[in-house]
């Protein structure tokens, strides 16, 4: 008897256009949510998007509350739980970069409450999708969480946002690219399950993104528009696959430790983009495609070099010979790379 099921979630409502922030109120209504909201923010999205979701709840009657917390990590997530708790929260709205949106969604999660990822920034892939990822000591967890509802991004903060947020979305997309091959590595030696349908959607969504890269321009709207439909489709892929595997491999290992070792790391998206040109060249050697990852990533004008990054060639080195640390997640970094093979992947692409 056939007996395999698969739960596939998704959000109902994605808004996505000029002033749609506007309408966050509309796209929650929609839901037939109950009871009181509470906007989950950090400082800055506080600041450009937060307080105008907290008014328009506040002028329907709604009692809103709010929280805004300072970093993604577990502690966060359990003070936004108690906070919840306190105010006798009905849903959540994060409003904010991937570390916001991560923490909230966690938080709806262990206290079974609808989310709305409202984001201002298109920086991340983590926009759409079900998985949180927050650091814990020397590793880096992928949890499940809560998806959202709906997605409610307006271009036109988005298009406010600095643009290196944006670069850094581009590069999180293009680092697709790696993540599959890793997937596809790891469905092949280890036996890891591997969904046809999430890895076409995610390099489909990297090629697409990649196409478009002419129109992607600083100062330009449209271009907040083209990135965040990739960060969705990108997130479809992680619920499609419920893990985050399509659009995270070594390149992300290597960010991830970037985060715990560099005295002052980047921004996520663009440290995965500098961790795929080098990945890209494991995979395929020195005359393959790493050349077109790093052509990519210069083209919308995300870092491609260590220096770029604002990192020292050392510390490079070191987050490759140790990311495979990082999780229980195989890659073509396998068990782990010598420091002489580090140094040549990230010589031979220029990176260092
Ligand atoms: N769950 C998932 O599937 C995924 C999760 N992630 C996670 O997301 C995080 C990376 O996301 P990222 O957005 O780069 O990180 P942050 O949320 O830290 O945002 C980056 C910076 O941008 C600022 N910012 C956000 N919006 C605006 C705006 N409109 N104007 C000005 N500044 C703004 C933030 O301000 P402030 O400092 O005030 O917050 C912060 O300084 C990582 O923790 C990563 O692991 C990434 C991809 C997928
Ligand atoms: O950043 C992600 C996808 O872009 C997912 O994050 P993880 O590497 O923590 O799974
Ligand atoms: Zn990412």
């Amino acid at each position: 008897m056939f007996e395999k099921s698969t739960w596939i979630r998704l959000p109902r409502n994605v808004v996505v256009g000029h002033g749609v922030l506007d309408q966050t109120l509309d796209a929650v209504d929609e839901l037939h949510l109950a009871g009181r909201p509470l906007v989950v923010s950090s400082p800055t999205p506080h600041a450009v998007a937060g307080e105008r979701v907290v008014d328009q709840f506040e002028d329907a009657g709604y009692d809103p509350a709010e929280v805004v917390i300072d970093e993604a990590s577990f502690d966060a997530v359990q003070r936004v739980i108690a906070h919840a708790e306190d105010v006798d929260a009905g849903f959540m709205l994060g409003v904010g970069g991937g570390k916001a949106i991560d923490i909230t969604k966690m938080a709806a999660d262990d206290l079974g409450l609808g989310f709305v990822s409202v984001p201002t920034a298109a920086s991340h892939d983590g926009i759409v999708s079900g998985r949180g990822s927050v650091p814990e000591g020397d590793t880096r967890h992928s949890v499940a969480a809560e998806p959202p509802l709906a997605v409610v991004a307006d271009t036109e903060v988005l298009a406010e946002a600095p643009w290196r947020l944006t670069t850094a979305g581009c590069a999180d997309i293009i680092s697709n690219y790696t993540a599959v091959r890793d997937w596809e590595l790891a469905h092949r030696l280890k036996n890891v399950p591997y969904s046809e349908y999430a890895g076409a959607l995610s390099q489909m969504t990297a090629e697409m993104l990649v196409d478009s890269a002419s129109s992607i321009k600083k100062g330009l709207e449209e271009s907040s528009w083209i990135v965040v439909k990739a960060l969705v489709s990108s997130g479809v892929a992680m619920s499609i696959a419920d893990s985050s595997r399509p659009a995270s491999g070594a390149e992300h290992l290597f960010s991830h430790q970037l985060d715990r070792i560099a005295p002052d790391p980047g921004l996520h998206g663009h440290q995965v983009g500098v961790g795929a040109i080098m990945t890209e060249y494991l995979h395929s050697g020195p005359k393959g495609r790493w050349r077109d990852v790093r052509d990519a990533l210069g083209a919308i004008g995300a870092p491609t070099t260590a220096d770029e990054l604002g990192i020292d060639d050392e510390t490079v080195v070191e987050a490759l010979t140790t990311a495979h640390e990082i999780r229980d997640r195989y890659t073509v970094l396998g068990d782990g790379m010598s420091e002489e093979a580090a140094i040549e992947a990230a010589t031979v692409t220029g990176v260092v």
